[in-house]
């Protein structure tokens, strides 16, 4: 049977698992950890959960901001944006997310970009 895309990540825990290690490899990436420095990382990890959870067709509500009024004023460069890609597709490697999976994921985050990236 065909698994949903939701389902294909391991559903609201696998989604909070590559968050988690995205998140932590991010903090310990000098090129980018220190955007991070003064941020609530649990609210974070929350945050980026339900998020993606939602993106990927899950049964989950995103409760922040949006993707614009949440990064407006934090210079994140197209550079920065690409370095977490580069974190969040080894994390996806680690829990083995099939890449047709992985790749749905990646098209959704890009159509965000300019609504992060300020440069
Ligand atoms: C598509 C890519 C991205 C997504 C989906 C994303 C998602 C999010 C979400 C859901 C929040 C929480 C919003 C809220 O507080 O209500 C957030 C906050 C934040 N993001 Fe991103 N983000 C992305 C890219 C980036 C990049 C590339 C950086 C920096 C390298 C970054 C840095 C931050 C920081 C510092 C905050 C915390 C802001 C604060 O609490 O004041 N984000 N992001």
């Amino acid at each position: 049977a065909q698994q949903s895309l939701y389902q294909q990540f391991g559903g609201k825990q696998g989604i909070a698992d590559i968050t988690e290690e995205m998140l932590f490899q991010v903090g310990g990436d000098e090129r980018i950890a220190h955007h991070f420095e003064d941020v609530d990382i649990v609210r974070l990890h929350r945050l980026l959960t339900e998020q993606i959870c939602q993106v990927v067709g899950g049964p989950c509500e995103y409760t922040g901001d949006t993707m614009k009024a949440s990064h407006r004023n934090l210079g994140i460069s197209t550079g920065d944006f690409n370095v977490l890609v580069e974190h969040l597709i080894r994390a996806m490697e680690k829990f083995d997310i099939p890449t047709s999976a992985q790749n749905q994921l990646l098209a959704k985050l890009a159509a965000m970009h300019n609504d992060v990236v300020e440069e």
